[in-house]
């Protein structure tokens, strides 16, 4: 799977995810008038990301899914879920889901078939929600990860482990140092290498990335040359604070090996003086483009 990003990557020219975190309140006026439920909300959401995910597919490889954005709108919104990967997976695009999961083995697997593989009902299977990467949580150990290896590999998905998060405490945890000097992400990114071991492709990547966040560029730096072999995904870019020439770290001498996330600045762009004027859906394809040219240069430059 991750060779097929990566080959997404190069023919767009394009090392970004659009991030669908599609909060009602970032609707422009004419979507908001007269929604007064959940349901509406969600119809809204569902309307706003086709348009949207119209006007990028052809220049961006991929789209993130926070699903935290659309459960809080109940079942209407995990409908708009659904909707949003199969319409972005239909418009020629990879499609992430970003949901953390994990839990105790027996749990993690039906999070594993639910977002990587398929359920089971009496001998015939379906799948629930089709996308090709989730993000996971690590830290509960190997038990926890096995489920997620073993439905990726069955169904040419891959995962992407939480390592060094974009948020500014993450080091109260993360950035501990343990008795032998080294830091509790740099295990984590031990581990993501190890776990990645058997599945990777020709481009050297496996299919077990990690979440490595552009507002913690020395840590970034550490974890490029740490994990060779491990492609990331890199939050944190513009909302956060997250410059492209921070996250340039992240990339290995050919330019390659991550892709960087931007939600809040593709899906609000229309509001930004820059793009006044535009539609939300023109301003977000102005805004990728401006983010493409920005990341590329900072990378290849
Ligand atoms: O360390 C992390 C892991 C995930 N995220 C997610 O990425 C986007 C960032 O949104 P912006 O609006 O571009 O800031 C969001 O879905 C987070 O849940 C992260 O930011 N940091």
């Amino acid at each position: 799977m991750i060779d097929r990003l990566i080959e997404k990557i190069k023919q767009t020219d394009n090392p970004s995810v659009v991030g669908l975190d599609t909060n009602f309140d970032y609707l422009p006026d004419e979507l908001r008038a007269g929604v007064a439920d959940l349901r509406g909300a969600a119809q809204a959401i569902a309307e706003f990301n086709r348009n949207v995910i119209d006007n990028i597919c052809d220049i961006v490889p991929a789209v993130k899914v926070q699903i935290a954005y659309y459960e809080m709108y109940g079942v209407e919104g995990m409908k708009t879920f659904a909707e949003t990967l199969a319409y972005a997976s239909k418009k020629g695009m990879y499609v992430m889901t970003d949901a953390k999961r994990n839990d105790i083995g027996a749990t993690a697997e039906c999070y594993a078939k639910a977002y990587l593989g398929k359920t089971f009902v009496n001998g015939a299977s379906e799948t629930a929600f089709d996308s090709d990467f989730l993000t996971v949580n690590g830290y509960l150990g190997s038990d926890g990860i096995v489920p997620f290896l073993k439905w990726m590999k069955e169904c040419d998905k891959g995962i992407f482990v939480l390592v060094k998060t974009s948020n500014p405490s993450s080091g109260e945890l993360q950035d501990m140092r343990l008795s032998d000097g080294k830091t509790v992400y740099e295990y984590m990114g031990q581990w993501v290498e190890a776990w990645g071991k058997n599945c990777r492709g020709k481009y050297g990547y496996s299919d077990v990335g990690a979440v490595v966040g552009a507002t913690h560029p020395a840590q970034a730096e550490i974890l490029r040359k740490q994990m060779p072999h491990t492609f990331f995904l890199i939050p944190g870019y513009g909302a956060q604070g997250g410059t492209a020439r921070d996250l340039k770290v992240c990339f290995d001498a050919d330019g390659m090996g991550g892709i960087v996330n931007s939600s809040r600045g593709i899906l609000c762009a229309y509001r930004q003086e820059k793009y006044n004027g535009k539609s939300y859906s023109e301003a977000a394809r102005l805004a990728s483009i401006d983010m493409k040219n920005d990341l590329n240069q900072a990378i290849k430059g």
